[in-house]
């Protein structure tokens, strides 16, 4: 593929819009960097999140995580990569108690070979709902694009 029609940034079409204005991903030479990234869905609800009749919310981390990496994987299909691009990760869980559930799911997409990972804990995400938010940076050579 030629550079040209390698996106450098963008707004990745069928995916949550930023809430805010930055893009999904911005490249950088062969990196490409990708912002914050939630369980939200196009539609604003939250993968992960669930209400009853009553108003009582349930909120699900491996669900979560499961959904935040998916996302990932969409967002880096888009910059011409893939989850196996990844080489950092930096993850904000809201409680270290979600730890074990977060780590349990990430150990299914990633291992030792994979990114380097920093994991921290923060006072509070973009909405209520959110256990977890996931940037990450990925090696994408633009001349490794089919
Ligand atoms: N990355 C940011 C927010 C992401 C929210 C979401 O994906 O739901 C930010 O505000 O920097």
């Amino acid at each position: 593929m030629s550079d040209d029609a390698v996106p450098a940034t963008g707004l990745v079409p069928g995916k949550a819009r930023p809430r805010g204005r930055f893009p999904h991903f911005r490249r950088a030479g062969d990196l490409v960097f990708v912002s914050g990234t939630s369980s939200r869905r196009p539609d604003g609800t939250f993968a992960g999140a669930s209400a009853d009749e009553m108003g009582t919310t349930s909120l699900d981390i491996r669900e979560q995580t499961r959904a935040v990496i998916e996302n990932l994987a969409d967002i880096l299909k888009a910059a011409g990569g893939g989850l196996a691009d990844v080489v950092n990760v930096t993850t904000y869980l809201v409680s270290m108690n979600d730890f074990g559930g977060y780590n349990e799911v990430y150990g299914t997409y990633f291992d030792e070979n994979g990114p380097a990972r920093t994991t921290v804990a923060v006072h509070q995400l973009p909405h209520p709902h959110l256990l977890i938010e996931i940037s990450c940076t990925a090696h994408i050579p633009t001349r490794s694009i089919p």
